[in-house]
């Protein structure tokens, strides 16, 4: 059983009670990771999920194991490939090795945004699914970030309690001065369909919108400020475009600020971190009480124990 989409391992409900009681009792007396070993492997950058993920991985009473790639070998993933060039080992032995020494391997490999076909393959956790003999969880793969998923999910149940209707849920496209993959706002949208208790609208400029599969079934405008309007939680993320594959486009008129927040339901503001201050989102808004970031990376923790608990 792996863990690197929605519906893996349970349900969302179940996988949001999990993670609720482990906050409630982070130390569960039957220590499901007693004796055996979380391995988890970065080919990128990380502060959450690198530190909640070993954090959760204690709790539970595993060994962890943390790698930074970088330090490792260069993989080779295509089969048949004629290994002559800076690439010293192939995915199938590494998978292969990592597997005799943990009892569940976790991968962190964002997307190179220049093929978008072997991006939307995800053929780096394809590959560890497919070449480890245990369980693999997505720490971030080219094309989704379930376990932050998970935590926004968490973190939108525990503040939407006092509304009477469903919550109206935004997840907005923001500038950012760099090309970022659509992983966070593709899982975002997966999860918040998947879980069926809240009614998401995606805002983002014209040539942004997100691959058809992942926001099937979203109503997504291309007006920013018609889309805030009476939101309950307005979700900021930057991504690069799909259709245009990894391009960006210089558009500061889509921060979110005051103003923009004005016109909301008094909405709670999220984003996953790391955040670029006064690009994405005014320190206004950031600094205020309805601001959720810091809880949102709280909830990584409790969101890891869940899926890892039962591994
Ligand atoms: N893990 C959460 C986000 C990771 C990544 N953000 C970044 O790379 C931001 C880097 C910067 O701001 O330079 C992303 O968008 O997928
Ligand atoms: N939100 C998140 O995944 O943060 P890191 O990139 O720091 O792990």
């Amino acid at each position: 059983m792996h863990f690197t989409s929605a519906p893996d391992t349970a349900t969302i409900h179940q996988l949001i009670a999990r993670a609720q009681a482990y906050k409630r009792d982070p130390f569960p007396a039957e220590a499901p990771g007693r004796h055996r070993t979380l391995i988890n492997l970065f080919f990128n950058p990380s502060l959450r999920t690198r530190l909640s993920t070993e954090k959760a991985g204690y709790q539970l009473g595993f060994q962890v194991i943390t790698m930074d790639m970088a330090g490792g070998w260069q993989l080779e993933f295509e089969d048949g490939a004629v290994m002559n060039l800076e690439k010293a080992e192939h995915v199938r032995e590494a998978a292969g090795v990592l597997s005799q020494y943990c009892d569940v391997l976790a991968v962190r490999s964002f997307p190179g945004l220049e093929d978008r076909e072997a991006d939307y393959e995800d053929r780096i956790i394809t590959a560890f699914k497919t070449y480890a003999t245990v369980p693999v969880v997505s720490l971030e793969s080219a094309i989704r970030h379930p376990l932050q998923s998970l935590a926004d999910c968490v973190t939108i149940a525990e503040h939407a309690l006092h509304l009477r209707t469903r919550p109206k849920v935004v997840l907005t496209w923001a500038p950012h001065p760099r090309r970022l993959p659509q992983a966070v706002a593709n899982s975002f949208a997966e999860w918040m369909l998947a879980w069926g208790e809240v009614d998401l609208v995606i805002a983002n400029p014209p040539g942004f919108d997100l691959a058809e599969r992942f926001r099937a079934g979203t109503q997504v405008l291309h007006d920013q400020r018609e889309a805030l309007r009476g939101a309950d939680f307005v979700y900021a993320k930057n991504w690069s475009s799909y259709d245009d594959y990894g391009a960006t486009a210089e558009l500061p008129d889509w921060i979110v600020d005051e103003d923009k927040m004005a016109l909301t339901n008094n909405a709670y503001f999220m984003h996953c971190l790391p955040v670029r201050r006064n690009v994405v989102v005014s320190d206004g808004v950031l600094n205020s009480d309805r601001s959720l970031v810091l809880q949102q990376a709280n909830n990584r923790t409790w969101a890891a124990q869940a899926v890892l608990g039962v591994l």
